[in-house]
């Protein structure tokens, strides 16, 4: 599948001529920001993030990461190609790993709003326990795109795992939703991206107002987000390919990989 429903691109493997991109986005000098999260005892992934998006990620662009952490001196200093820089904010973690994965939200939200919104054209948010292993160009670049989980993208609706429970704000029917998002690869404009974190830091905030929160935390969100607010883009599982869920034919490129993790030696 190549066109969604609502005839956004589903972004494969030769559906597209990276150069004629390139081309697009160099006349207009696009600028891209790409948000990390290093709290806690995520620090042992960062070097390698780092070092895989210089290779792989936008080469030839203006690239800022900005990396939100707890711990300034967990940072490495690595040699950047011309063009990218590296802002390392100073932020204070939670105790529970689903209040840090769900704060994300608010804390891109408000870095756009305090200054984001004058630094960078595009804004890109993903975990920081994956590594690029190929290229991820402007062919993802959109309004607003999300990706399909490498787990789901072949299964039916039913199959889901979206919040059910009917009072959260992360509730979507049983006959509703179009394709299963992960919660670690979004992005799209600022002032998109700025909108989604926006929408999702409030329903996770009114949830939490009664006590509620939803099955896969920021991930359930999102998918509640994106199903009436249709993304503009939506990238195949290339673009974030876990090895748990197998090695199929169709996904010919894994250009993001999840760096496998020991939940107890990372989370606790
Ligand atoms: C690939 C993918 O779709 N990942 C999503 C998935 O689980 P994951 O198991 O991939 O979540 P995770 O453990 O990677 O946590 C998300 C991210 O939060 C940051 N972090 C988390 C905990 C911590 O102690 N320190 C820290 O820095 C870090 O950048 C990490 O990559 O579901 C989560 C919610 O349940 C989030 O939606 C993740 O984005
Ligand atoms: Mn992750």
């Amino acid at each position: 599948m190549t066109l969604s429903p609502w005839l956004a691109p589903i972004v494969w493997d030769g559906t597209y001529n990276l150069d004629i991109l390139n081309e697009q986005f160099h006349q207009r000098g696009v600028r891209i920001g790409l948000t990390t999260f290093v709290i806690r005892k995520y620090k042992i992934f960062i070097q390698n993030f780092l070092q895989s998006a210089e290779k792989f990620f936008m080469t030839g662009h203006k690239v800022s990461y900005y990396v939100f952490t707890d711990d300034i001196n967990a940072i490495p200093n690595i040699n950047l190609r011309e063009g990218r820089s590296l802002e390392v904010l100073k932020v204070t973690g939670y105790k529970r790993w689903q209040d840090i994965t769900m704060r994300r939200m608010q804390l891109i939200r408000d870095l756009i709003s305090e200054r984001v919104i004058n630094e960078v054209d595009y804004i890109v948010c993903v975990d920081v326990d994956f590594e690029f292993r190929d290229s991820v160009g402007v062919e993802i670049l959109s309004d607003i795109f999300g990706v399909l989980h490498s787990d789901y993208f072949e299964k039916k609706r039913q199959a889901f795992t979206y919040e059910r429970r009917d009072i959260s704000a992360g509730y979507i029917p049983n006959d509703e939703g179009d394709f299963y998002y992960i919660g670690g690869f979004f992005g799209g404009t600022v002032k998109e991206v700025y909108k989604l974190t926006n929408h999702c830091h409030n329903a996770m905030m009114q949830d939490k107002a009664i006590n509620i929160e939803a099955l896969w935390h920021d991930e359930s969100y999102v998918n509640r987000y994106f199903l009436y607010h249709k993304p503009t883009k939506i990238l195949s599982p290339e673009y974030t390919w876990n090895y748990f869920s197998g090695n199929p034919a169709v996904v010919k490129r894994k250009r993001v990989v999840h760096v496998p993790k020991q939940y107890s030696e990372v989370r606790d």
